[in-house]
């Protein structure tokens, strides 16, 4: 590894968009620290003359102090965000010079990972733009199934023509699937119109549809199947497990250096990717430093709509946030590791942290003051809401895109986040243990049909659904209240806190109110769940106000 005078990559900091976010944080912060002047004076006086119940007013201050700790912890990946660019082409020419590369792809169920996805998967993992003696691809199996078993030796035969195509046509779409699948004539393909093109691609065609043929001897990767024993008596430790027996095996095949982990239903939508990740790895600089080389992980088939956030947008959009902090967190795929630290590979779970508020004031009566720290809480409200809205925009998405994304995060804090919190709990209780339930990849033909027109499906377990639901209930609820209140005490003041912000809520809900009452279809929250969800908020109401009030 000769040292080269020209860079393979460039690290950037994104100056306009760190000159913000730290104006943010900085006029934020102090909008923040006015909001606890305010909340630590008035309790003390709230102490003192005992004349409103001071239990609200603690649950606020409570929730206040979360979302201020959470927003505190957010402003990290504001700090100093990065972008990189590799230069692939200035990686030496010569293939000896470039290091081997175990494949690492699991599998578990050929019921729920239908195979052909699998094979998908395989393939575009053999048909990577790097020397092909250079890489392995291990199938983990964790299902030992014939199926998968025999859907690999039919990916082999195929690929024994395909990767050739590639190769000589230089795709840049090198899964079977998606190649075929997208639009006839891309764009971006140099020889498509060329005659020799068209007739291998009828070739290939014919080989998707099952006839087999004499490839010519070309060089093609390693190809192997692994499928390991899990005994109900013996914790396996799901994907995580499947990896630490994958570097086993290989260790003893072709113990490459460097390992690329996907998942059964991803593939390799840049066959560049492996040249790209040794851009880092090549540079004697910082390769001793560095344990992976991380991609995001991106979807495909996305509605236009894209209504459940599912290109992760957020996610990504803090990335650059973490890399110039010291680097991203591992997202447990699509990475090129170094086997020297693949020991330390966990499954990193996630947690995700959005500063929002749906949390329903009551009982602000202390009054002196309040014109001022109601301009407080219109500040941190709305600058909290653009400053997402900015983001949004400054990566290329639309308005609408900052709504979908408020949405999900708000279903998801109603549902995925309310049983992972109380799992969490439980768990450290020695009450529950962690299990992994596998995600179904088949798809139900009217759920997509409704999925790419762009509509809500609340189809789900009512566990996800009902408390979505009641919490929508209770903001209207809170809502009703809230302006009776104000017309009863003639206390306008207190508009914004008390009707506001769950008035917000039921707008950019707007979709979970249509499921309930307004929708017809299949699709729409089924009535049971519905009226279950009255129940737990007309619950809650009553006995929350008995606790509040008494
Ligand atoms: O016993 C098991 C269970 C799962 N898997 C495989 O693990 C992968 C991920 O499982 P999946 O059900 O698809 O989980 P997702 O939630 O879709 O996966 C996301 O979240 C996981 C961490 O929670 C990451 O490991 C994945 O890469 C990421 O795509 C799949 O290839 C499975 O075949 C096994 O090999 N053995
Ligand atoms: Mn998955």
């Amino acid at each position: 590894m000769e040292r080269t005078s020209v860079p393979l990559h460039l690290c950037r900091v994104m100056k306009t968009e760190m000159i913000i976010n730290r104006l943010y944080m900085l006029f934020n912060g102090i909008a923040l620290l006015c909001l606890f002047y305010y909340r630590i004076t008035t309790l003390s006086q709230i102490i003192k003359t005992s004349e409103i119940p001071i239990l609200p007013y603690l649950l606020v201050f409570v929730a206040e102090i979360i979302f201020t700790f959470q927003w505190i912890l957010d402003q990290a990946y504001r700090w100093r965000p990065v972008t990189r660019t590799v230069y692939p082409e200035r990686l030496p020419e010569a293939d000896d010079k470039f290091p081997p590369i175990d494949v690492f792809i699991c599998t578990a169920d050929p019921s729920k990972e239908p195979s052909l996805g699998v094979m998908n998967t395989v393939i575009s993992a053999m048909a990577l733009d790097y020397p092909p003696h250079k890489i392995s691809v291990y199938l983990s199996d964790d299902g030992g199934s014939h199926v998968t078993l025999h859907a690999i030796r039919e990916a082999w035969k195929f690929s024994k023509c395909w990767l050739p195509f590639c190769r000589k046509f230089q795709l840049k779409t090198r899964c079977p699937e998606a190649y075929f699948s997208a639009a006839e004539e891309s764009a971006h393909e140099k020889f498509i119109s060329s005659n020799e093109f068209i007739a291998e691609k009828k070739e290939i065609e014919v080989i998707n549809d099952g006839d087999t043929l004499d490839s010519s001897q070309q060089e093609m990767p390693v190809l192997v199947y692994v499928a390991r024993e899990k005994r109900p008596s013996h914790p396996h430790h799901f994907k995580a497990g499947a990896i630490n027996a994958l570097i086993r095996v290989s260790a003893l095949v072709s113990n490459a250096p460097y390992i690329l982990v996907l998942d059964c239903d991803h593939y390799c939508n840049d066959p560049t990717s492996a040249r790209q990740a040794m851009c880092f790895y090549l540079d004697p600089e910082i390769s001793p430093k560095l344990a992976f080389v991380q991609f995001p992980q991106k979807f495909h088939n996305i509605s236009e709509h894209d209504l459940y956030d599912s290109q992760l947008r957020y996610y990504w959009r803090k990335w650059f946030g973490l890399d110039g902090l010291g680097g991203p967190s591992i997202a447990g795929c699509n990475l090129y590791l170094k086997r020297r630290h693949s020991t330390e590979l966990r499954i990193l779970k996630m947690f995700m942290h959005h500063t929002s508020n749906l949390s329903t004031p009551r009982h602000s009566s202390v009054s002196q003051g309040f014109r001022s720290i109601f301009v407080v809480f219109a500040f941190i409200f709305i600058a909290s809401q653009l400053k997402h809205v900015q983001e949004v925009v400054s990566f290329g998405d639309s308005i609408r895109t900052a709504l979908y994304e408020l949405r999900v995060l708000m279903m998801k804090s109603a549902s995925c986040y309310l049983y992972a919190t109380l799992g969490a709990f439980l768990d450290k209780l020695g009450l529950h243990e962690a299990h992994f339930t596998l995600t179904n990849k088949v798809v139900d033909d009217e759920q997509a049909r409704r999925y790419q027109k762009g509509i809500y499906d609340f189809q789900g377990s009512p566990m996800l659904i009902a408390p979505i639901c009641s919490l929508y209930i209770l903001n209207v609820a809170s809502f009703v209240l809230g302006i009776a209140r104000i017309i009863q005490s003639h206390n306008a003041n207190e508009l914004f806190v008390q009707a506001f912000i769950p008035l917000f809520g039921i707008i950019v809900n707007y979709h979970v109110f249509e499921g309930m009452v307004l929708r017809k279809d299949k699709g729409r929250v089924s009535p049971s769940v519905s009226l279950l969800s009255v129940a737990i908020a007309a619950f809650t109401l009553f006995f929350g106000s008995l606790i509040l009030i008494y």
